[in-house]
């Protein structure tokens, strides 16, 4: 079994030092439940605080790469990081979620792809280009952001590469609350491997998050819905039920790819 921590948190607008000292506590509170992998939210330094994300953001995210390093390291725990904004050296701002391994060894740096238009994500925010993977203890995981979620091309390429575990980070509002539960369970069920999202909780102006932070199995059992609360929510989780399932029923196997092309039409 593999214990799994979500903070679910609230988060001070534009106050990434607050926000920073809030994650610290909450990461200790993991700990001292025996998790073994924490996730943080999408943004969870700035929140949407678009308008000025240019100064807030960390340049090369240094600063927020030692805290997770330095704190993984500490407790000895996987951390995947939620997401951050991140200054490169030529002032391009992105979504970028970093995972640290319990030695405090960078696993991780992925920037979001796809932007959310309906947030103003695309007029400050540039879109990464890379689709990354990473193992946590011999564990193929990867990590996509909130909005990414509505794209299954992408996590039908990740399973395909073998990956076993997808985390969110995400800041996902309502009125959408169906959305974000039936695409986590329908990606879990198809591509028969663990969803696990940490959405923030609390308000930004009239926009109000929900939380329902998940943890759906490769069998599309929701393990894991957290409540609109902000809090630590833990949950164990078995790795050997994405073979058993994958042996049960053998989609990967059974798959005709060749006929999955408009050229057909
Ligand atoms: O797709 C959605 O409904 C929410 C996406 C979103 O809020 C985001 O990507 O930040």
């Amino acid at each position: 079994m593999t214990r799994i921590a979500l903070l679910q948190m609230d988060l001070v607008f534009g106050r990434p030092e607050d926000n920073k000292q809030k994650a610290g506590k909450m990461i200790e509170e993991a700990t001292a439940q025996k998790a073994e992998i924490v996730v943080l939210p999408e943004l969870w330094t700035t929140g949407y605080a678009l308008t000025k994300i240019s100064e807030l953001a960390d340049p090369n995210g240094q600063a927020f790469q030692a805290f997770f390093s330095e704190q993984a390291k500490k407790y000895g725990i996987t951390i995947v990081g939620g997401s951050i904004a991140e200054r490169s050296t030529d002032d391009a701002v992105f979504n970028t979620s970093y995972t640290f391994s319990h030695t405090g060894e960078r696993l991780n740096a992925y920037r979001k792809i796809h932007l959310f238009q309906l947030m103003d994500e695309h007029l400050y925010l540039h879109a990464g280009d890379q689709v990354t993977t990473y193992d946590i203890h011999n564990v193929p995981a990867s990590t996509i952001i909130c909005y990414d979620l509505r794209f299954p091309e992408l996590t039908r390429t990740l399973a395909l590469s073998g990956v076993q575990m997808i985390f969110i980070p995400a800041e996902w509002p309502h009125p959408r609350l169906q959305h974000w539960r039936q695409l986590q369970i329908a990606r879990a069920i198809e591509n028969q491997l663990f969803m696990i999202s940490c959405n923030r909780v609390g308000k930004a102006g009239d926009t109000e998050f929900f939380g329902h932070s998940m943890v759906v199995d490769p069998w599309g059992e929701v393990l894991l819905e957290c409540s609109e609360e902000e809090g630590v929510f833990v949950v164990d989780i078995d790795l050997s039920l994405v073979a058993e399932v994958r042996k049960k029923i053998p989609v990967f196997a059974d798959r005709r790819p060749h006929l999955y092309t408009s050229a057909h039409f």
